[in-house]
Parts: structure tokens; C-alpha cells; sequence
């Protein structure tokens, strides 16, 4: 039986990029909405009912509401990409990469919280680093970001491009997050298996898409004897085996002496880096990636595809 698929939100930033990925595909049915009806309630009961899978791409309020649509229904299965279900210990976490069972449980899961893009950065060099023994749980983590604008949906793209706006945002690169109460800090903490919430720095840089996420580590807090060899091999074996999540050479901070957000813009991978000298003691551990891609879009098609028995 061909899946039909219901991205309640298609119209939204996320919403449009999944909808890319999946146009043409004759493997899934794709159940859909005018755009002007986007927020009538009993069409989107009326789909959400008939999906097999319902992808939401809506702010965490209206992302709850679609869930409690589904009271009673048995059938359909739901990936959430607000933040909503991410720390729901009864919805499966879609980061695939993020241990080897964790495929298997997206695979076989009714409930899906698909992670936060600035998350995926962050948990994919901690988590690990922290189940090889080589990061404390209680480590005093501070995760410094920069994303691209498109990470603040239609509302913060309209600020960064619409000149004349009242809101709009002249500024080329901005802190933000200043009250250290960030939505994504309990994902962080969770799935990163940190006992200590890490101090989260995020930023937006005048550009649409692309992501860095920094984490800077002493490593003489870490494991004893850590060196920038062992945390680069810790985490080539952990993502040894599959072709999402790429561990570049020991060395590539000092060959490219640059890191660039937007490098891995249009595709749902994400590259991690371990920078810094062997012998000084300290490491600045870096994820790209594309905010829409392995950050949002890419993941929640990947997480589909694991759902429906179609991935790799
Ligand atoms: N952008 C990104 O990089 C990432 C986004 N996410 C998450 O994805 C979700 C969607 O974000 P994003 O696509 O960026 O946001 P957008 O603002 O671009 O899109 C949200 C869409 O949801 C619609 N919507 C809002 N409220 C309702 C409602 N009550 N009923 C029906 N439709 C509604 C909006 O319609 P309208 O135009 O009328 O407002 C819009 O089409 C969020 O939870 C976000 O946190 C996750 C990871 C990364
Ligand atoms: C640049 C920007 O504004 N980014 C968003 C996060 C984007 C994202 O990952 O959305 P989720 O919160 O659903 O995970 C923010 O900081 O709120």
C-alpha cells in the first residue's frame, strides 16, 4: 500500500523544503492543502486522520493542537519538527546518527520529534564523545552558533529581506538568546546525556542557510590523556558506516583555515571538526550543516524514509 503523506504547515519555510524533496516521488501519496486554507482546522483534522504519516511543520502551539486532532486516531504516525516532543521520553528523538539503535526506534516508532537544527550540531559532537568516556556528563559546556536567517521561519525572513518593513533588521550578524532560557537547551541536555544545562550562544549571520556549531573544550577537564587524535578517532567510529554525518581529517583546521556556514547548503548532511594543536590543551569542536537540510527538512525526510522502510 502506497503511505500517504500529510505535511500539515507545507507552506512554512520547512514545510516547502520537504514538500521539494518529495515532489515526483510515485512511492508515497502526498495529501495536501491549499495554501489559503493552511489554517482551517477541519481540513487539516480531515488530512491528518488520512495520513499514514502527518509531518508537522508548525510552531510548537499549533504542532500540539495537530497531535490532539489525532485523539483516538490509532493509525497515523506523526514526525514533529517544532519543539514541542523533543524531550517527550514517549517520542522517539529523529537523529538516526545519534547511537546505533536509535534508526531502529524512529524505524519503529508512532511518535517521531525530529531534533533542532542548532541540536543536531551539538549533540552530534557531544553525545560521543560522553558515551566514549571521554567527556564528564557534568562538563560546564558552552555551545557558540551562527545559522542563517531561514532558521527563524517566514516571520525573522521577512525581517532579514524586507528592507522597507517596520521590524526589519539592518544588522549583518547578531547575537540573540541573550537570556540564556533557549528553546533548544533542554534537547541539548537531554540527548547530549549532559547532567549540566550547557550554556547556549546562539547568533544569526545575514545570510538564508547554513549552520556552525561550536563546542570549545579543555582537555584537561576531559578524560585522562585526552588528546585531539583520540576525540577524532571516538568520533569516526561512531558515525563509521554511514554517509550523513562526515568526521573530516585530523588537520582540516589548520589546511582550511576557514569554516564556512553555508558549505553544505542544499544537501542534509553534516560535517563535524576537530580543531586545534596536539599539545595545547585545548579543542573547538565545530558542526556545518545546512539549518533546512540535516537541520529540519533533510532529517524529517530521512526520518520518513526510515518510517515508511525505505531507508538506507
Ligand atoms: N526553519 C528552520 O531552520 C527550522 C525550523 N524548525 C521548526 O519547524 C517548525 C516550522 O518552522 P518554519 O517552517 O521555520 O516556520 P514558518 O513560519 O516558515 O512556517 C510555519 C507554517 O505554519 C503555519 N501555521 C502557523 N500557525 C498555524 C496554525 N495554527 N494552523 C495551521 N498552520 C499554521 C504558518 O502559516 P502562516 O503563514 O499563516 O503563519 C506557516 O505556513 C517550527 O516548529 C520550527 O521551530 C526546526 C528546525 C529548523
Ligand atoms: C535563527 C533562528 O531563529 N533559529 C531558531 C531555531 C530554528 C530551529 O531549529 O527550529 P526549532 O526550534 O524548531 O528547532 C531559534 O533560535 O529559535
Amino acid at each position: 500500500m502506497t503511505p500517504k503523506i500529510f505535511i500539515d504547515g507545507e507552506h512554512g519555510t520547512t514545510g516547502l523544503q520537504i514538500r521539494q524533496r518529495l515532489e515526483g516521488r510515485t512511492d508515497i501519496e502526498m495529501l495536501s492543502i491549499p495554501e489559503a486554507d493552511r489554517r482551517n482546522a477541519d481540513l487539516r483534522r480531515e488530512m491528518l486522520h488520512a495520513a499514514d504519516i502527518a509531518i508537522l511543520c508548525l510552531p510548537d502551539d499549533a504542532a500540539r493542537e495537530s497531535v490532539a486532532m489525532l485523539d483516538g486516531n490509532t493509525t497515523t504516525r506523526v514526525i514533529d519538527t517544532s519543539t514541542a516532543n523533543r524531550v517527550n521520553p514517549d517520542w522517539a528523538y529523529g537523529f538516526a546518527e545519534m547511537d546505533k539503535a536509535q534508526a531502529a526506534k524512529i524505524a519503529a516508532a508512532r511518535f517521531v520529534a525530529n531534533p533542532g537544527c542548532y541540536p543536531t550540531g551539538a549533540i552530534g559532537l557531544i553525545r560521543p564523545l560522553v558515551s566514549a568516556g571521554l567527556l564528564p556528563a557534568t562538563y560546564p559546556i558552552s555551545v557558540n552558533a551562527v545559522s542563517g536567517y531561514t532558521g527563524g521561519g517566514k516571520q525573522l525572513i521577512a525581517q532579514m529581506e524586507n528592507a522597507g518593513a517596520e521590524d526589519h533588521i539592518a544588522s549583518p550578524h547578531f547575537l540573540y538568546g541573550l537570556s540564556l532560557a533557549h528553546k533548544h537547551v533542554p534537547e541539548m541536555k537531554l540527548h547530549g546525556k549532559l547532567d549540566r544545562a550547557p550554556i547556549f550562544a546562539p547568533s544569526v549571520g545575514k545570510f538564508a542557510q547554513g549552520m556552525l556549531v561550536q563546542v570549545p573544550l579543555h582537555l584537561d577537564l576531559l578524560a585522562e590523556g585526552t588528546t585531539l587524535a583520540r576525540l577524532h578517532e571516538a568520533l569516526a567510529d561512531h558515525y563509521a558506516g554511514q554517509n550523513i554525518v562526515e568526521v573530516l581529517p585530523l588537520g582540516t583546521a589548520t589546511s582550511a583555515p576557514r569554516l564556512d556556514p553555508t558549505a553544505l547548503n542544499d544537501t542534509d548532511r553534516m560535517q563535524l571538526i576537530v580543531c586545534g594543536t596536539e599539545g595545547n590543551g585545548q579543542v573547538n569542536l565545530v558542526a556545518v550543516l545546512d539549518n533546512l537540510g540535516k537541520g529540519a527538512s533533510g532529517a524529517a525526510v530521512q526520518n520518513m524514509e526510515l518510517m515508511i522502510g525505505k531507508a538506507a
